[in-house]
C-alpha cells in the first residue's frame, strides 16, 4: 500500500491514495499509522477517495471528484480538517490528479473550495463560522470560558490573559458533554496585537497538535469577537508556523503552506 506524508504549518498526515475505496480503512490501522514510534507518525490519515466510489459523500460526486476522508490519529472520523484539504490539495495536484487553480473537495462538512498554484501556499474556503454560545473547559485547573465555534467540527476557543505557552496541554481538557456530546476541539489563545493571535491547540482524537486550520479560524473569530472587528484578515501563529485567517461577513478563508515530505510503500503487519 502506497502512502505519502505530509504537512500544513507541522499539522501531519499520512495520505493514503485509494482512487477505488479498494482499503478497509479500521480505526486501528490509523492509531497503526499515526503512531510515532512503531508507524509513520501523524496527527491524522487523509484517505484519498474518489467521491462516487464512497457511499456516505457519493451524492457530492457533481460538485467534487475527490473525496478527503478524515481520520483522527485514534481512528476517529472528523468532519472537516482544514490544514488537511490544504495538504490533500497539494497532493492531488502535484501527483497529477487534479490540476492547479481551484479544487472542490468533499468532506464529511460539506464542499470544500480549495485555491493553489502548482507550487506554493494553498487556501481553503471554509465557510461561514457560526458561534453556538459560550463554554469553559477546565485545564490544569484552571477554567477557561471560550466560545463554541461550528466549522462543520467543534471548537471552544478561549481567548485568555495567560501566556498560552505555558498552559499544560499534555492532559484532555475537562468540557461539557452535553454542549460537545461528540467531543471538542479546545483552542486556547492570546490576542496580541492588532488581528494577530497565538494559538495552542487540544484537538479531539489527536491531542496537542503543532497546528489546527479549523481551529485556527476559531481562534481569529474569538479574538475578533472581543474586538468587535468581526471581517478582516487574521495573522494566527500556533507552534508549528503561521497562518493567515480571512473573516468575511459571508465566509472564512485559510491560508498557509502544505508540503510532502515524502512517499513510499507500507508494510501492514
Ligand atoms: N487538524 C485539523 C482538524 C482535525 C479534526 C479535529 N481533530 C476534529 O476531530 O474535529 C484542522 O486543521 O482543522
Amino acid at each position: 500500500m502506497r502512502f505519502v506524508k505530509g504537512h500544513g504549518t507541522e499539522n501531519d498526515f499520512v495520505i493514503l491514495p485509494d482512487p477505488d475505496n479498494e482499503i478497509d480503512v479500521t480505526a486501528a490501522m490509523v492509531a497503526a499509522l499515526c503512531e510515532r514510534r512503531a508507524g509513520i507518525g501523524g496527527d491524522g490519515v487523509l484517505h484519498v477517495v474518489r467521491t462516487k466510489l464512497a457511499p456516505e459523500v457519493a451524492h457530492l460526486a457533481g460538485e467534487a471528484e475527490w473525496f478527503m476522508d478524515y481520520r483522527n490519529a485514534d481512528g476517529s472520523m472528523a468532519e472537516m480538517c482544514g490544514n488537511g484539504a490544504r495538504v490533500f490539495a497539494r497532493y492531488l495536484v502535484d501527483s497529477g490528479l487534479a490540476q492547479p487553480g481551484e479544487l472542490p473537495i468533499a468532506t464529511r462538512g460539506g464542499v470544500k473550495l480549495v485555491r493553489l498554484g502548482a507550487e506554493g501556499d494553498v487556501t481553503v474556503d471554509m465557510g461561514l463560522p457560526r458561534i453556538l454560545g459560550e463554554s469553559s473547559a477546565t485545564l490544569g485547573g484552571h477554567e477557561y470560558t471560550g466560545l463554541h465555534i461550528d466549522l462543520g467540527n467543534p471548537h471552544l476557543a478561549c481567548v485568555v490573559g495567560d501566556p498560552v505557552a505555558q498552559v499544560d496541554l499534555t492532559h484532555q481538557p475537562g468540557f461539557d458533554t452535553t454542549i460537545f456530546p461528540t467531543g471538542v476541539n479546545v483552542e486556547l489563545v492570546n490576542a496580541v496585537g492588532p488581528r494577530r493571535a497565538v494559538m495552542r491547540v487540544y484537538e479531539r482524537g489527536s491531542g496537542e497538535t503543532r497546528s489546527c486550520g479549523t481551529g485556527a479560524v476559531a481562534a481569529a473569530l474569538a479574538a475578533a469577537h472581543l474586538t468587535g472587528e468581526t471581517t478582516g484578515s487574521w495573522a494566527v501563529e500556533v507552534p508549528g508556523g503561521l497562518l493567515t485567517v480571512t473573516l468575511e461577513a459571508e465566509t472564512s478563508y485559510l491560508t498557509g503552506p502544505a508540503v510532502l515530505v515524502a512517499h513510499g510503500e507500507l508494510v501492514l503487519p
